[in-house]
């Protein structure tokens, strides 16, 4: 079994290093791994002989930097070396690291960066906490203008490692060797996209070391959820495979209803019916085929739907409507303690009003799915849970708030529940910015959770398949795609 990959915090890494260090392992003998791993990278994408220009900080990430220098030179490359400030000013495991190089150390910022086959990048790391100003911005603007490969060390100097920020300018790398755990800054936007492929070194930092950090972050990947997907057995029926109901809404907005309803069908709840207003009967009834219909008028007709205990997973919000009936119908669907998917409309008619959700959703499971903008637009005037320049502890701090697993989508999806459990998602593609993406997406989690699967691994996986069935299709998606591209995704997935 694989294990899920955790996503360690700065804070956390530096744990685990000084855990490791108590246990025995001196310090400057993970700084001489990370360095080597550096080298080793360095050496698989430069030809021998090649020039390498290694940019060196004045903290630990410098230290790194000076042990793959020298060992980049014994190894017959043609290295120099520029350090961000004075050599007497290293420090600790730097200062040591440093005795080792023995050429000519210039100024970082006037290294011949255009003559380069290779930059290294070890200027910062985990350490930076404010802006690159002087010297140190120059260097790095000089690095990006020179259009050679930049590898990074740990991560691309300029990029915060807990948000992924970027502080002022950062370092445009075409790789990134990290140690021990990829960080936040690595799979959180714009960070990623500074990283380029990013590698793990092992620098002898055990999983167990990790684990007892507390780290309670993931990269989205399978192996956080794989064991709770559905599988249905040889004695399964439909009714015992869930019963997915969707919201629809007006005779003129009903088309995210169906695709959020086609869509739990294909992830396999059972039945799926679509609630429709009244006067909304008709054209839907034009459209459905395997999904069933039911007419359903308002918060009222919701109540009455609901009698039928069958009904265990619901999908509000796609196209309902802005307006007070759309919260009325979120108070009866969290009344009849189903499992719930909250999206576009169901969030965006508590603007202003999110005081109304504390705590709601804490005894059903309960997922909300916003966009940046909904998610801004639900949570105005809550400075604690907008504020936070981390999205991980902004969505932490929702779904304590709530009650609810949050999934604050866009290319860095995160993922985090009330326990404080979260995921960074990073196998989308920007051809799922489509219209009505977000709403397969919602029937992709309710079917989950119509299936029995809990809010937070319902969530999760049913963001990296819709995720995995986008970037299967590529360029000219719609979201009319998706649903027939689930049983593909799932086909790998359970095989
Ligand atoms: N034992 C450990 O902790 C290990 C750490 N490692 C490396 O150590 C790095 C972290 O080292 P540090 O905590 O020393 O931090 P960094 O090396 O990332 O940077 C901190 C240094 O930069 C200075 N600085 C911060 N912001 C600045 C700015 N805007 N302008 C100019 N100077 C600025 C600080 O005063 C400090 O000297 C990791 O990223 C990793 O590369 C590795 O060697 C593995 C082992
Ligand atoms: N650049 C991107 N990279 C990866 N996924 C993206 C990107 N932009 C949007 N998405 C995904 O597309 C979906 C869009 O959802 P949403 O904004 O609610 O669309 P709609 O309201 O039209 O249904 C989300 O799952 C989101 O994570
Ligand atoms: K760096």
């Amino acid at each position: 079994m694989i294990r899920p990959e955790f996503v360690l915090t700065p804070l956390e890494m530096k744990q685990a290093d000084a855990a490791t260090i108590a246990a025995g392992t001196p310090g400057i003998d993970l700084m001489s791994r990370a360095g080597r791993a550096v080298a080793d990278v360095a050496e698989r994408v430069t030809a021998r002989g090649g020039r390498i220009l290694v940019v060196a900080g004045p903290g630990n990430n410098g230290g790194d930097g000076f042990v793959a220098a020298w060992l980049l030179a014994e190894r017959g490359y043609g290295v120099s070396l520029g350090l961000l400030g004075n050599r007497d000013r290293l420090t600790g495991d730097a200062a040591k690291a440093s005795r080792h190089w023995t050429g000519d150390i210039g100024a970082a910022e006037d290294l011949p960066f255009h003559e380069a086959d290779l930059i290294i990048d070890a200027l910062f790391g985990t350490g930076l906490t404010r802006n690159l100003e002087g010297a140190a911005r120059l260097a790095v603007e000089r690095m990006n203008m020179s259009g050679q490969p930049i590898l990074a060390v740990d991560l691309p100097s300029g990029i915060d490692g807990e948000t992924g920020s970027v502080w002022g300018v950062a370092v445009r790398a075409a790789r990134t060797v990290t140690f021990a755990a990829r960080k936040p800054c690595h799979l959180l936007m714009p960070g990623r996209a500074h990283c380029g492929p990013v590698e793990v070194a092992d620098i002898g930092i055990s999983p167990e070391t990790l684990a007892a950090t507390g780290a309670d972050l993931w990269a989205n990947q399978p192996a956080l959820w794989l064991g709770a997907l559905p599988r249905p057995g040889l004695a399964s029926h439909k009714y015992n495979r869930g019963h997915t109901l969707v919201a629809s809404g007006g005779a003129t907005r009903t088309g995210a209803a169906r695709l959020a309803a086609r869509a739990a069908l294909r992830i396999g709840s059972g039945l799926v019916t679509v609630a429709s207003p009244p006067e909304a009967l008709g054209v839907n009834a034009a459209h459905l085929t395997a999904v069933m219909l039911r007419g359903c008028d308002g918060p009222e007709g919701l109540h009455t739907v609901l009698k039928d205990e069958r009904f265990n997973a619901l999908v509000l919000g796609p196209a309902l409507g802005v307006h007070a009936n759309t919260r009325a119908m979120v108070a009866v669907a969290v009344q009849a303690r189903r499992s719930l998917v909250l999206d576009a409309d169901a969030l965006t008619s508590f603007e202003g009003l999110a005081s109304e959700l504390h705590q709601a959703f804490r005894h059903s499971p309960t997922v909300l799915t916003p966009h940046s903008g909904e998610f801004n637009r639900l949570f105005s005037g809550h400075s604690d849970i907008l504020d936070p320049p981390s999205k991980i502890e902004r969505v932490r701090r929702a779904a304590f708030y709530t009650g609810a697993v949050v999934v604050l989508k866009g290319a860095d999806t995160v993922i985090a529940s009330p326990d404080g459990r979260a995921a960074i998602n990073e196998n989308g593609t920007p051809y799922l910015a489509t219209a009505g993406s977000g709403d397969t997406l919602s029937g992709v989690i309710a079917g989950l959770m119509a299936q029995g699967v809990h809010a937070f691994e319902a969530a999760s996986a049913g963001v990296w398949i819709h995720a995995a069935a986008g970037s299967s299709f590529g360029p000219g998606l719609i979201a009319e795609d998706l649903a027939d591209l689930l049983p593909g995704t799932l086909r790998e997935l359970l095989k």
